[in-house]
């Protein structure tokens, strides 16, 4: 996992009425420039005594992230490295802060579209930050290739001010074209397009410097968009109390598919378990009850035929999660098992709907969100990008400027359901607003079973009666540290024997 950031994330927008409020409350702005500039080249001159290097090359764009180009160039020189610096826009066309930046650089600038890398150690990329209002044009698009083309054949860093060129601040989204970096130093708070991919795979190793902004700032500007790690759900975490028992860590029941496909319910029981429900018992269709038994101890095994069966095992309402999906089958009869498991009852059961249990309903989701809407308590939906587009094709949008994030708020709005949007930069949204993006997951992850071992975390969280975004934020939090934990040649079972690892870190954080 990468090192911490606070835990909000802001959009190019909060980020600039963040600097607007600090700016009205007295700080001068080329204070923050000044600050900016000195988090950039401490960066720099970390990696250079690394490298060895001492010639630096500025890339300066017409904005303010040239502004903080300009400065650090100043504060590189004044430490002895050898700068030089290129600006995109003629000096005289530059404006406010980053005019009054240029001007206080005292060597002669060169073209950027001109500049050649040759001899040069490291460059920063100072060309767009959160400024970007649209795709890069054919000048500064070549720049960039000619950068990134320069990097990789000469295996020299670039440092990207705030964010790489060309990267979307908001969505992520490459505009045209985008700077790849090894280090990008953002500040105050990170923003969506840092994280969200393909933004996070241009950004290298990020940090998120103190400029100078208080956190008061935040106070007006209603984020609702959050890191996902410890610090955003660890005060909901179940831990086993000394005066409970099993029943109290909460029960919870998962769904099995037929004779042949069982292993995706079992995988899931497995990992509710492990995440502490107090017991999980597996409803398996009569045929499946032999395989299930043979294959399982600490899980019961009880036998449900379709939504009837069932329906008689959700009698007890001790059982006060269900998971299911994973192996289920796409048909008719799975859609009456999620309406059965979803329908409004006195007592509060949680639910996670995973693979089939939403692939089932492609033809008709509005009839999936009558479901969810009516649910009891709270359920989680988890769909990879498939399942995504085949259920919520109304949030997928044509251009291609709504952000992953966008599509999982808006998708968690109409079905009044925790949206869990998996991949590489898993995003959980909430019907209430709240998100968060994981800013780090393996690709060992992207093995078979391993969203099955998801689900069952989710499932054994809620048993224990977490909120449903807080337990979905936690469960893609654990999964993914489980995998790192375990490392390459991951397989799903592995998730699940690290997860122990996992709980042992968080416990001992918690007695810190
Ligand atoms: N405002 C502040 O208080 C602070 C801002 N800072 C820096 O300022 C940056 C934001 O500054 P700006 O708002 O000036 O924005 P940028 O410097 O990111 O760029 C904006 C400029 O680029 C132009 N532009 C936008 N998209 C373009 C495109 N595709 N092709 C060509 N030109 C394009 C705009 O017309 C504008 O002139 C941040 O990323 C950060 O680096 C820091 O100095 C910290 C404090
Ligand atoms: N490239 C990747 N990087 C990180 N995590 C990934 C990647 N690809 C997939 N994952 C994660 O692995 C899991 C795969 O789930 P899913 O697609 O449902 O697989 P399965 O159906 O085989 O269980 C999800 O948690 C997803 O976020
Ligand atoms: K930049």
């Amino acid at each position: 996992m990468p090192s911490a950031f606070p835990l909000e994330i802001l959009t190019t927008d909060q980020m600039a009425r963040a600097d607007r409020l600090t700016i009205e409350s007295g700080v001068p702005a080329m204070s923050l420039m000044e600050s900016a500039a000195v988090a950039i080249a401490r960066a720099t001159s970390q990696i250079l005594q690394r490298t060895s290097g001492r010639r630096v090359l500025v890339l300066c764009g017409p904005g303010n992230n040239g502004g903080d180009g300009f400065v650090a160039a100043r504060l590189l020189r004044a430490q002895r490295y050898k700068v030089r610096v290129a600006s995109l826009t003629p000096l005289d066309q530059l404006r406010g802060d980053a005019a009054q930046a240029a001007a206080a650089w005292p060597c002669p600038v060169s073209s950027a579209l001109e500049c050649s890398f040759d001899g040069i150690d490291l460059a920063i990329d100072a060309l767009f930050g959160t400024g970007l209002a649209r795709d890069l044009d054919s000048n500064a698009s070549a720049l960039v290739r000619r950068l990134n083309r320069w990097r990789r054949e000469s295996g020299q860093n670039v440092v990207a001010v705030d964010i790489p060129s060309g990267v979307d601040g908001t969505t992520g989204a490459v505009r045209g074209a985008a700077v790849e970096a090894d280090a990008t130093v953002t500040f105050f708070r990170v923003k969506t397009g840092h994280l969200l991919l393909p933004g996070r795979l241009h950004c290298g190793a990020l940090t998120c410097a103190h400029i100078g902004i208080r956190p008061s700032a935040l106070d007006s500007l209603a984020v609702e968009t959050f890191v996902n790690m410890p610090q955003l759900w660890r005060a909901a975490l179940p831990l086993p109390q000394v005066d409970g028992h099993k029943y109290s860590r909460g029960h919870a029941l998962v769904v099995s598919g037929g004779a042949s496909f069982t292993g995706a319910a079992r995988l899931s029981a497995a990992a509710a378990l492990r995440a502490g429900a107090g017991l999980v018992t597996l409803a398996s269709p009569i045929e499946a009850l032999a395989v299930n038994a043979s294959a399982l101890t600490s899980v019961m095994v009880r036998p449900a035929d379709g939504a009837k069966g069932l329906a008689k095992v959700l009698s007890d309402e001790r059982k006060n999660a269900v998971a299911i999906g994973p192996g289920l089958g796409v048909s008719e009869e799975s859609c009456a098992q999620v309406e059965t498991a979803l329908a409004p009852q006195a007592y509060r059961r949680a639910a996670v709907l995973d693979a089939d249990a939403l692939s089932s309903f492609a033809g008709d989701p509005e009839r999936l969100w009558r479901a969810t809407r009516a649910a009891p308590g709270p359920v989680v939906m988890t769909p990879h990008a498939g399942e995504f587009a085949r259920l919520f094709a109304a949030c997928e949008s044509d251009c291609g400027c709504r952000s992953k994030l966008d599509k999982a708020r808006e998708a968690a709005r109409a079905s009044g359901a925790v949206v869990l949007f998996k991949g590489a930069d898993t995003v959980v949204a909430a019907p209430d607003g709240r998100a968060s993006i994981l800013p780090y997951a393996t690709p060992w992850l992207a093995t078979a079973g391993s969203g099955d071992v998801l689900t069952g975390v989710i499932a054994g969280l809620l048993a224990q009666r977490m909120d449903g975004f807080l337990a979905a934020s936690c469960a893609a939090w654990m999964h993914a540290r489980a995998a790192e934990i375990f490392g390459p040649g991951l397989i799903a079972d592995d998730i699940i024997a690290a997860l122990p690892q996992v709980w042992r870190e968080l416990c001992a954080a918690q007695q810190k």
